[in-house]
């Protein structure tokens, strides 16, 4: 008797992933090397920044109330006593109507309170002139206005950018702590596979999915090791499983889920023990991916059909990579925008549709043919549009969601 499956909402599958995903350990990374890594401390200032009170601007240091009453007509003369620039520190104590020459990003000297810009000076023989009456501290960075010693500046759980990394340099954080990031096997299923390099008989397809996942991997800077194509034979196909279980903390497959004669995910996960969290998602395509979990290891049984298997990992694999991986940001990011063209398919589940934002124009579209079985469209797309359940005849003005992914990898390149 072929096995009833119930299928469950999109979010409720994200979200039962997401509660088994745990935490790997931490180590330490020499800063630079952390890039793409998620920080697993708190990052504190060691200092106020700036650390002292100084000039944005090139010009001159004056104590603002020399300048009181300064018009075009009746300009205000200031004396230069010293000379300073970046790095630099003045030992003068300014007097009334004295001025510092003072650089970019030097500490204001003693006395001084605000900063006049060589531009809105007239030169005279040992100074300047100015026209306008300025404030006590116009012009000047104030210490700690960026940020104060002992704040947290950027919290644990965030993904190291370049932006991060310059604040690490910053605050002296030469070796930091990182999550270390899940492993992952990948095994491809079906007798139909052929590699890359190897002749298409008939009835045989080539193996796109492995590769595509193999990538988001390599993207990811993720330990992946690629079991490659495996045929259906039950008992060959349970011993790889069971051995890239052994060794990895995640293992994908691709096909073999559903409930064809061939499908062995289903009996694999069954002679392994394993908890299946779900074998049927009310969604299009995909709805069969399958996720389970043995101790704290994680199986992704992927649909074979290509547009399905991307869609699975996008949805369920990538936000279980982020949590495993420490990050706070693990669900993707939806938004709204219009779609350019008639979209009249009913959709019994809620349904997602490989697409093209127009990030100019917020208009979005479908990328090309877009059924299960499709590997163009994923190539040509930029995101996905999420039409919900139970809803048909979708109009060319219409608003609708759209689901951001990034093929170009700059967004997983952890
Ligand atoms: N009676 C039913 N049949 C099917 C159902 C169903 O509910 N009842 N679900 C359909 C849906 S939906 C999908 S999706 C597929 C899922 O199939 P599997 O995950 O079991 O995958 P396979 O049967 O192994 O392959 C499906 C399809 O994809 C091609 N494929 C497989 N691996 C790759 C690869 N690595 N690269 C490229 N293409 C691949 C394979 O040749 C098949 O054409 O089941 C429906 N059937
Ligand atoms: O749900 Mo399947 O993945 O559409 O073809
Ligand atoms: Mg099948």
């Amino acid at each position: 008797m072929l096995e009833k499956r119930t299928p469950i909402p999109v979010t409720e599958a994200i979200d039962k992933c997401l509660k088994y995903a745990k935490y790997k350990s931490v180590t330490k990374k020499y800063y630079t090397d952390s890039l793409g890594d998620t920080l697993a401390e708190d990052i504190i200032a060691t200092y106020d920044i700036p650390m002292f009170d100084k000039s944005p601007y090139d010009g001159f240091a004056i104590i603002s109330e020399s300048s009181e009453g300064a018009t075009g007509d009746e300009r205000k003369l200031f004396k230069v006593i010293d000379h300073i620039g970046a790095g630099h520190v003045s030992d003068v104590q300014l007097k009334d109507n004295e001025a510092v020459r003072i650089m970019t990003g030097a500490p204001i000297p003693k006395g001084a309170d605000a900063v006049v810009m060589f531009e809105q000076t007239t030169p005279t023989e040992d100074g300047f002139t100015l026209r306008k009456t300025f404030t006590p501290g116009e012009n000047i960075s104030k210490q700690g206005e960026e940020c104060k010693q002992g704040e947290i500046v950027i919290p644990k759980g965030t993904k190291i950018t370049a932006g991060v990394i310059a604040v690490l340099a910053t605050f002296s954080y030469e070796y930091v702590n990182v999550y270390q990031k899940p492993t992952v096997a990948l095994i491809a299923t079906g007798s139909e596979l052929v590699e890359i390099n190897e002749p298409l008989a008939p009835g045989k397809i080539r193996n796109s999915n492995g590769p595509m996942i193999a990538s988001f991997c390599k993207a990811m800077d993720i330990e992946m090791k690629d079991y490659r194509v495996h045929g259906d034979d039950f008992d060959a196909l349970y011993e790889v499983v069971r051995n890239a279980l052994d060794a990895h903390d995640i293992v994908i497959t691709t096909g073999g889920v559903s409930v064809g004669d061939f499908d062995f995910m289903p009996e694999i996960y069954n002679k392994l023990s394993a908890e299946v969290l779900f074998n049927k998602i009310a969604m299009r395509p995909g709805s069969v991916t399958t996720v389970a979990v043995s101790d704290d290891k994680f199986l992704f049984g992927l649909s074979g059909n290509p547009s399905a298997c991307y869609t699975g990992f996008e949805l369920y694999t990538k936000p279980v990579l982020r949590k495993m991986m420490g990050q706070n940001e693990v669900y993707p990011t939806v938004i709204k925008a219009t779609l350019s063209e008639d979209f009249t398919k009913a959709n019994p589940f809620t349904r997602f549709i490989r697409a093209d934002l127009d990030y100019r124009n917020m208009k979005v579209a479908p990328s090309g043919f877009n059924k299960s079985n499709a590997v163009i469209a994923i190539a040509k797309s930029n995101s996905m549009i999420v039409l919900p359940g139970g809803t048909r005849g979708f109009k060319q003005g219409d608003t609708v969601d759209v689901l951001l992914t990034d093929l170009s990898c700059q967004d997983t390149l952890w």
